[in-house]
């Protein structure tokens, strides 16, 4: 029989009755699993990659190198060797390169395709073709890349060849790391410097992970600059487990009374960890300890505790732009009101999660009151029901923990993407105590 088709998946969640406990170890980090396939392609030699993530997103990436002409293999699950072809050694692809899912392969590999000197078409799945490519197609072509869009601004990406790119001074609108990865993506195919100044700090892998190469590369909070024609040297990577992934299980233990649950070997980049500042001053109690000997990684040690409503501050919007649908659902179980505002960009994600935490979370009887930016949420009891995703991993996800803590089963429709970015988490959660059933 063939597999149920990913949008006809669903899950049955059923109120937890017991704590949840145990260590867990999420999947590999997705941000460093795209840059280091997509960065050890373009390097001089062969780079080995441990921990990547077996994701559909970063499986999406390590094909259309793939389809550049980059040799990449497989020597055991979540590994892989990449045979770099140097700055200059890509090939022209002999059909459209599909990156599904994901925003950060289509943005990321738009700096790549803008400097090469052949024609190639980015394209993704429906969601993916609903979001704003404008935003990387103004600065490539101030550049001088050729780009075309659709009609609305949005996929497939069309990328001609052009003569050799200029570097820019880019001043960017949004706070977005995909958009600034970019910028200096294309800017190691250009000729002098590229530089980009950010509205806000946001996750610097894309300069840390091009300096740990051997790029000429100068960054601190919210600026780089970055040299054309930086080569890169081949590098191993051990990807940490993925905070965003992590952020599941850590609101669950959050929420569920008596809990008490470890995530071990997190990385723990200060610009994606503002939900553990959010919920600590919610009322969470959360203890981080550095691994022996590793200091990029982390173990998260949460335990049980009331939460309560706040005010999050919207300087820390972009240090957790992924976190906002589990924080919804802590929002949900604190007494009082959360208030989000500044986080507009949530509504151009796989989904408009604005809009999406705000239905399901009515529809479990939740009161939401949206704005253009944010929303209000006023913490209260939760009932069953079914709630849709609109396909988005991160909603499907969050509603499962939502689920653990409702008076009656929640029915979860839509859930197949949850694969993009967190493969196993059923089973993680099973092993923790929770019951989720595929269904
Ligand atoms: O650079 C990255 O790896 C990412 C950046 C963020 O997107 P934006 O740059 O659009 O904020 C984030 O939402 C996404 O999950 C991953
Ligand atoms: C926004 C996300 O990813 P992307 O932009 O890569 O699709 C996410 O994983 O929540």
């Amino acid at each position: 029989m063939a597999d149920t088709p990913p949008s006809l998946k669903s899950w049955k969640v059923a109120p937890c009755k017991q704590s949840l406990a145990g260590a867990l170890r999420v999947p590999g980090d997705k941000s460093v699993s795209h840059r280091a396939v997509m960065f050890a392609s373009l390097a001089d030699g062969v780079s080995h990659i441990r921990g990547f993530l077996e994701g559909e997103d970063t499986r999406a990436t390590a094909r259309v190198m793939q389809q550049l002409g980059v040799g990449i293999d497989t020597p055991a699950y979540g590994e892989r060797r990449v045979h770099g072809v140097g700055l200059n050694g890509l090939m022209a692809p002999n059909a459209a390169l599909d990156c599904g899912n994901s925003g950060t392969a289509m943005r990321l590999l738009s700096g790549v395709l803008a400097g090469q000197s052949f024609s190639s078409v980015l394209v993704g799945d429906a969601s993916l073709s609903r979001r704003p490519m404008n935003r990387i197609a103004t600065p490539l072509r101030d550049m001088g890349a050729r780009i075309s869009l659709s009609s609305t601004d949005t996929a497939p990406i069309e990328f001609s060849p052009a003569g050799k790119l200029q570097g820019i001074r880019y001043r960017c609108p949004v706070a977005s790391a995909q958009v600034k990865s970019a910028v200096l993506l294309a800017g190691l195919f250009a000729e002098g410097t590229t530089e980009i100044v950010e509205p806000v700090p946001t996750r610097n892998y894309t300069e840390v992970m091009l300096a740990e190469m051997g790029a000429a590369i100068e960054y601190g909070d919210g600026f780089a600059r970055l040299q054309g024609g930086s080569r890169l040297q081949a590098m191993d990577v051990e990807v940490p487990a993925d905070f965003s992934s992590a952020a599941f299980a850590i609101v669950a233990a959050c929420l569920v009374p008596g809990s008490h649950l470890r995530l071990t070997a997190v990385g723990m980049n200060p610009r994606r960890t503002g939900l553990l500042d959010v919920l600590r001053m919610m009322g969470a109690s959360i203890d981080i300890t550095p691994v022996q000997g590793r200091t990029e990684l982390f173990d998260i040690d949460v335990q049980a505790s009331p939460l309560s409503g706040v005010d999050v501050p919207v300087e820390t919007v972009p240090d957790m732009i992924d976190e906002f649908p589990i924080l919804f659902v802590a929002a949900a179980c604190a007494t009082g009101i959360t208030r989000v505002r500044g986080a507009a960009e949530l509504r151009v994600k796989e989904s408009d999660r604005i809009a999406k935490m705000a239905e399901g979370l009515r529809t479990l009887g939740v009161r939401v009151e949206e704005t253009a930016d944010g929303a209000d949420i006023h913490g209260g009891a939760m009932h069953g029901g079914r709630v849709d995703t609109d396909g988005d991993h991160r909603i499907a996800m969050a509603f499962a923990v939502a689920g653990l803590l409702a008076e009656a089963p929640v029915r979860i429709e839509d859930v197949g993407n949850v694969e993009t970015s967190y493969p196993g988490f059923v089973a993680d959660f099973s092993t923790i105590g929770a019951n989720i059933e595929a269904i």
